[in-house]
């Protein structure tokens, strides 16, 4: 069974408060866009879990989040045979595009399927959680509202359509480093996600950049300058905004003009300060995983 696991960025990223277990509470706008990995997960007689990747640097045992998701479902329901699972990444790693935990979302509808278990989205979401506090949201999918620490989640209105230029500088940024830095109780500008969900309602575009806002970049953007100068130039490039999206380090920029995205895409590939340069769009069409 092939399945894709699709990335995603956050439109706004705030975060309330930190929790007594070191946890942030957060309030994010997230969209899903169309770039993926893609996941061929087949049924093996004998029991276990076998990963292969095309990229050498990532785990293929227990580590890798696919194999976390999987095994979780498979031991609820005493799985007695195992799966194989052909991993072809091209979601930038360690990015804050949640490359990790929407293949961990597609290993959960694969195994669902494959297995017959007769779980719903929902309740493969309410599972998801333990993985990671993203993984609920790779499932459900589209523009949503994000709470708690990241799982409690509303669908919203989708996103107007618009083209989503990708800048990924040469650095990993590690989530947990990213959020222990933050000091939650001083955090200069909150993002006004309120006005975000009115540029939703309205579906306009501008108004939902102007409002868009990413606390964590006060923590990555000092650590990794390059950030800032990925902004700029989208910004410099007719981007009607530009922002981090998650922990970083990855920029995004959003046209709503396909002539001036093509151009600031090849501008950007010519200054060779981002390593992955992609341009793509908003994935809005919900429903079916596949
Ligand atoms: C920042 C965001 C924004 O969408 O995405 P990424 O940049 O990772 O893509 C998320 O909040 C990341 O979610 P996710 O990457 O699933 O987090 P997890 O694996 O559950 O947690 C990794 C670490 O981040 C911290 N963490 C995560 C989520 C949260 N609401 N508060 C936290 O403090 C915890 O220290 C945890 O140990
Ligand atoms: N399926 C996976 N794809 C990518 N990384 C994974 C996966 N499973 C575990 N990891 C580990 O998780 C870390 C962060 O993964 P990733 O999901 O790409 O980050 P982010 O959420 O910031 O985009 C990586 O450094 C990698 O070692």
């Amino acid at each position: 069974m092939r399945l894709r696991a699709l990335a995603k960025i956050n439109l706004g990223l705030d975060v309330v408060r930190k929790r007594e277990d070191g946890y942030h509470e957060v309030r994010m706008i997230m969209q899903t866009i169309n770039m993926y990995d893609q996941l061929e997960i087949d049924i093996k007689e004998e029991p276990g879990i076998s990963i292969t990747t095309n990229l050498p640097f990532i785990p293929t045992n227990e580590n890798n989040l696919v194999y976390k998701a999987a095994q979780l479902l498979m031991d609820e329901f005493k799985v007695k045979k195992g799966i194989t699972v052909d991993l072809q990444k091209f979601i930038p790693v360690a990015a804050g595009m949640a490359g990790g935990s929407s293949d961990a979302a597609a290993a959960m509808i694969g195994v669902n399927r494959l297995f017959g278990l007769g779980l719903t989205v929902r309740e493969l979401m309410e599972r998801s959680v333990k993985v990671g506090a993203d993984v609920p949201y790779c499932l459900l999918r589209g523009t949503a509202l994000a709470e708690g620490i990241g799982e409690k989640l509303r669908a919203l209105p989708p996103c107007p359509d618009c083209y989503v230029l990708i800048g990924k500088p040469p650095v990993s940024v590690s989530t947990k480093f990213v959020y222990e830095k933050l000091d939650a109780s001083e955090i200069a500008e909150h993002p006004e996600i309120d006005r975000m969900l009115e540029g939703l309602q309205w579906h306009n575009l501008n108004r939902i950049a102007e409002h868009m806002g990413n606390v964590l970049e006060s923590v990555t953007i000092p650590a990794y300058p390059v950030i800032e100068e990925i902004k700029q130039h989208m910004k410099d490039h007719g981007a009607v905004n530009a922002m981090m999206s998650g922990s970083g380090p990855t920029v995004f920029g959003l046209f709503d003009d396909k002539a001036a995205a093509e151009q600031a895409c090849e501008a950007l590939r010519e200054t060779k300060i981002a390593r992955t340069v992609f341009l793509t769009t908003v994935f809005n069409n919900g429903g079916r995983h596949r």
